[in-house]
């Protein structure tokens, strides 16, 4: 284990790891189709497309459905109304809360790194009571970037009190946009393997892997960069 005088920055992103949304996300999509009649999809398509954040979300729906892209705008429109607030369906991975209550009691600045835009990912992490957890929040729209590039990470790292030239943190995520922001910021990745990836295990660079939140304290003192 290496030793880490100042307790190293762990940044989470957030659909896909700390949060099972993807019920909430797929209502909303469905929502908003029915609004402007459109037919629906399954809670298996929508998870897939998760990811990327709200445009690519709806990339790929239109790609997959055939709607015409004349339908986008007002189909976005009637989603964002309802995807600001939404709750009732989402729920906390287990164990997220206690793993977070373990890093916070050890110091380590943690904040919150998503594709998801800044106002849903506020909403729901007060809905969960978690929000003063995180001492920096960046979402899919708080910079002109999003992940995969490496901006929004670096961004959080800084913000985190971190030196973005020296790495010193950890990225904890879900999906492809994830494991590659990462690597491409040089920073270590622990990939959750319960969320909403496409692509095998393997084929994502990752420093380990875990499924259970209850080994992720464990894993961050054993990844903390040297
Ligand atoms: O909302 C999305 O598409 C992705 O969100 P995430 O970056 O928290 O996984
Ligand atoms: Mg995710």
């Amino acid at each position: 284990m290496n030793v880490c005088l100042a307790p190293c920055p762990v940044i989470f992103d957030l659909d896909g790891t700390l949060i099972d949304s993807a019920p909430d996300i797929h209502a909303c999509v469905n929502a908003a189709l029915r609004s402007q009649g459109y037919g629906t999809l399954s809670l298996q398509q929508v998870r897939s497309f998760i990811g990327g954040g709200v445009d690519i979300l709806w990339n790929r729906i239109i790609a997959a459905t055939g709607i015409p892209q004349t339908a986008r705008r007002d189909l976005m429109a009637a989603f964002m109304a309802r995807y600001q607030a939404a709750t009732a369906l989402t729920r906390l991975f287990p164990g997220v809360e206690d793993a977070l209550g373990v890093l916070a009691d050890r110091a380590h600045p943690l904040g919150i790194c998503t594709n998801k835009p800044l106002a849903p990912t506020r909403h729901i992490l007060q809905h969960f009571g978690i929000e003063q957890l995180f001492g920096d929040v960046i979402g899919g729209d708080s910079l002109p970037q999003k992940k995969p590039d490496p901006a929004p990470l670096l961004a959080s790292l800084a913000n985190l009190g971190g030196d973005p030239r020296q790495r010193h943190a950890i990225y904890v995520g879900d999906s492809e946009y994830d494991a590659e922001c990462a690597a491409a910021a040089g920073v270590p990745f622990l990939l959750f393997t319960r969320g909403y990836r496409n692509t095998p295990i393997r084929d994502l660079p990752h420093q380990a892997s875990f499924d259970d939140f209850a080994a992720l304290p464990a894993l961050i003192e054993a990844h903390i960069p040297a």
